[in-house]
């Protein structure tokens, strides 16, 4: 095959390829069996080693991750990753509400969001293509972790429309994931980890791609840190602009006009969570209006136009593993 014939087949194999990808892991409908997604995947591996000028940033097989790195470099978030206060009860929601009516009058409204219990990470994309991810760090400074999050199938490699955003999400570990890494874990007589929160972290900060590659991340945007020429007035647009990026926003995320509908949406969730396949601590509320989320501001640490309201910690006795005392 010569290089032109190689190069137009490599871009059918890169429109196939992200199209299963994304029917799989953003939709959650795949139209072919994984062993047509591999056959695929290894046709182009094929030819990107026979004509390795045909490699590119964004090719597919980027997601089986690539060499070692031997440290993460450091990033500078240009808009500062702030986290989040935290409400623990009914009162605390009010206090919330009302301090809102004060800054900016009875006329607004919220949008609820499950609480993902992961590891906040902020992806950068220029002219569509993804360039650079890195962890919230100290809020300033966080690690660049790009390659790792680059196997994160549910993570487009190119949007679906060529704009430079910077959006922020969190990386999590799906229980079923879990669990299965942990039985491994404990057949090979390895620590286990605690909690999938824990093994998304860990598998994150894996200088080894691969490694990363073979933990079945997953990863749910919310929120785009530089709206500005996006031209969306409101929280719950951005949401959906995400989506239409190509980008996988949680979809139990619910407009409540008043803190009592907000209360609702957390009672219902308090009853729902085990269902949920993967582990969150706590509900997330906003006020929805950008321009009053500008009004409100943020305090050094925590944007005023949001809270985490979070469950109660469960009563969770952890077993210990028996301790075979050796002899
Ligand atoms: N874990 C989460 O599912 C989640 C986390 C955050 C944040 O940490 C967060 C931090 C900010 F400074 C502002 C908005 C945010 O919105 C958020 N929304 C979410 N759904």
């Amino acid at each position: 095959m010569d290089l032109q014939t190689a190069e137009i087949r490599v871009k059918e194999l890169h429109n196939l390829l992200n199209q299963y990808n994304y029917e799989y892991h953003v939709l959650d409908k795949p139209s072919v069996p994984d062993a047509e997604y591999d056959r695929v995947l290894h046709e182009l591996i094929e030819l990107e080693q026979q004509f390795p000028e045909l490699k590119s940033p964004d090719s597919p097989s980027e997601r089986v991750g690539g060499e070692v790195l031997d440290m993460f470099s450091k990033v500078q978030h240009q808009t500062p990753m702030l986290s989040l206060g935290n409400a623990f009860n009914e009162e605390d929601l009010k206090d919330f509400d009302r301090r809102i009516r004060q800054a900016v009058g009875d006329n607004f409204s919220f949008v609820c969001e499950l609480k993902i219990d992961g590891l906040a990470v902020s992806l950068k994309y220029e002219d569509g293509l993804f360039v650079q991810g890195a962890t919230r760090g100290d809020g300033q400074t966080g690690e660049d972790i790009t390659a790792n999050l680059k196997t994160i199938r549910s993570i487009p490699l190119r949007l679906n429309e060529n704009v430079s955003i910077e959006v922020r999400g969190e990386a999590f570990m799906p229980r079923k994931s879990f669990n299965a890494l942990n039985k491994l874990r404990e057949e090979k007589e390895e620590e286990l980890f605690a909690n999938p929160r824990n093994a998304a972290a860990g598998s994150l900060r894996q200088l080894d791609p691969r490694i990363a590659a073979s933990r079945n991340l997953d990863i749910f945007l919310y929120n785009i840190a530089d709206v500005g020429e996006t031209g969306v007035v409101s929280h719950s647009e951005g949401l959906d602009l995400l989506e239409k990026l190509g980008f996988k926003a949680n979809r139990e995320r619910r407009r409540c006009a008043n803190i009592e509908e907000v209360i609702e949406f957390i009672n219902y969730w308090t009853e729902k969570r085990p269902e949920l396949p993967y582990d969150i601590d706590g509900i997330v509320i906003k006020v929805d209006s950008l321009d009053q989320q500008q009004e409100l501001g943020t305090t050094a640490k925590s944007p005023r136009w949001a809270v985490a309201y979070k469950f109660p910690a469960e009563e969770v006795v952890t077993k210990l593993k028996d301790i075979e005392l050796s002899v």
